[in-house]
């Protein structure tokens, strides 16, 4: 049983899906100790339950702790991943709902998945785009495609959008099976190609998204940056609003986000959104602060080892290269400095082929 103290680090939900994730991958059981502990209301919230019921379901682990609230957790997975067809769903994990992110719970079970033999389609119902989590524009957008330069192969269709705090969006999630990944080298973003985005609503007039569009395309114009913003206005259960960019290179993607809020100017949105980009733009480092700390675990998965530069060292990231390290799974190596981070996987569980999972009896 691999011991993980949820209070390292971030202390934050990331502790928990790595692991469970990890879990999954290697057929070890896992212990997770105060759980969120870095949180203001620490414990399984409704994500972070719904993460641990989508992978006990693929790898029909036997859980114990898995309430909402509970800081500890035991997770014993007791088959090889099943590739097949899932539903979860956020919003039904607590009482009077939840728009917990979808797209945390889509990452707990991607690469397990992808390893899996034979294809899975995954029905997922929660929050689509809501704070502190990736919103799903930048699954489709930037994680994906950075995911399939590695080997992996799955696609995203957006059924309801789900902003908090109402949730209710729904997205379908197809994953390619028998995945091998291979590494990632991103020393240098290349040359840019294209700024994109969507300005999108819910349940609110068409000025609104026409005002966030046309404020990012002139000041990324002011930047000499050419974009193309789309104005969309969508159908939801409840208001929402949210702009979304995503600035493509010759060898990589970074994605930045703003969620409208009451108050909150469709033209300052569209402000944040675009200062975000031109930072990252500036640092002229390929991987942005977000992607950084989730490509560690495809990283990990890889039969080379990785390395990439990114823009920023978040806690996210520390805290995710330490769990990883808990497992024996790879040596992750953060150099400072270069801001380079450098995963190399150990024998025992990359090269995927040989890899054979550990299961308790
Ligand atoms: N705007 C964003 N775009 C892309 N990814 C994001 C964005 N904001 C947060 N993330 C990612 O979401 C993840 C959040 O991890 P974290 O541990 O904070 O999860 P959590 O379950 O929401 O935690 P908690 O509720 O405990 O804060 C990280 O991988 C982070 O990089």
């Amino acid at each position: 049983m691999i011991n993980i103290d949820g209070s390292y680090g971030e202390g934050g939900g990331q502790v928990l899906r790595t692991s469970l994730s990890l879990a999954a991958i290697t057929g070890q059981a896992v212990r997770i100790e105060r759980i969120r502990a870095g949180r203001k209301k620490p414990g399984l919230a409704a994500q972070h339950l719904t993460a641990v019921r989508a992978v006990a379901a693929i790898c029909h682990a036997q859980v114990k702790g898995d309430t909402l609230g509970s800081t500890s957790l035991e997770f014993v997975p007791r088959s090889a991943v099943q590739a097949s067809q899932y539903h979860f769903d956020v919003t039904a994990a607590q009482e009077g709902g939840s728009a917990g992110a979808v797209t945390l719970v889509l990452q707990t079970i991607l690469l397990p998945l992808a390893i899996a033999t034979g294809n899975s389609e995954v029905t997922l119902r929660g929050g689509t785009h809501v704070p502190f989590s990736p919103p799903l524009t930048y699954i489709e957008r930037v994680y994906l495609p950075l995911l399939r330069q590695m080997g992996v192969v799955a696609e995203v269709k957006l059924n309801a959008w789900g902003w908090y705090p109402q949730g209710g969006g729904e997205v379908q999630l197809q994953v390619r099976g028998n995945s091998k990944l291979s590494e990632i080298n991103l020393l240098e973003k290349g040359e840019l190609q294209q700024v994109r985005g969507l300005a999108v609503v819910t349940e609110l007039p068409s000025h609104i998204p026409q005002r966030m569009a046309s404020r990012a395309e002139n000041l990324l114009s002011q930047a000499h940056l050419k974009a193309t913003v789309t104005p969309s206005r969508e159908k939801g259960i409840a208001p929402g609003a949210g702009i979304f960019l995503t600035a493509k290179y010759a060898n990589t993607r970074a994605g930045f986000s703003a969620l409208g809020r009451i108050g909150l100017a469709a033209e300052k949105a569209a402000e944040m959104v675009c200062a975000e980009l031109l930072n990252f733009h500036d640092t002229g480092a390929p991987v942005d602060v977000h992607l950084a700390d989730q490509l560690l675990l495809p990283a990990t998965l890889a039969i080379e080892p990785s390395q990439y530069r990114v823009a920023e060292i978040s806690t996210h990231l520390t805290t995710n290269a330490w769990v990883i390290e808990q497992f024996g799974v790879a040596q992750v190596n953060i150099d400072v400095s270069e801001k380079v981070v450098a995963i190399a996987p150990l024998p025992q569980i990359p090269n995927l082929k040989s890899y054979k999972p550990k299961f308790q009896t």
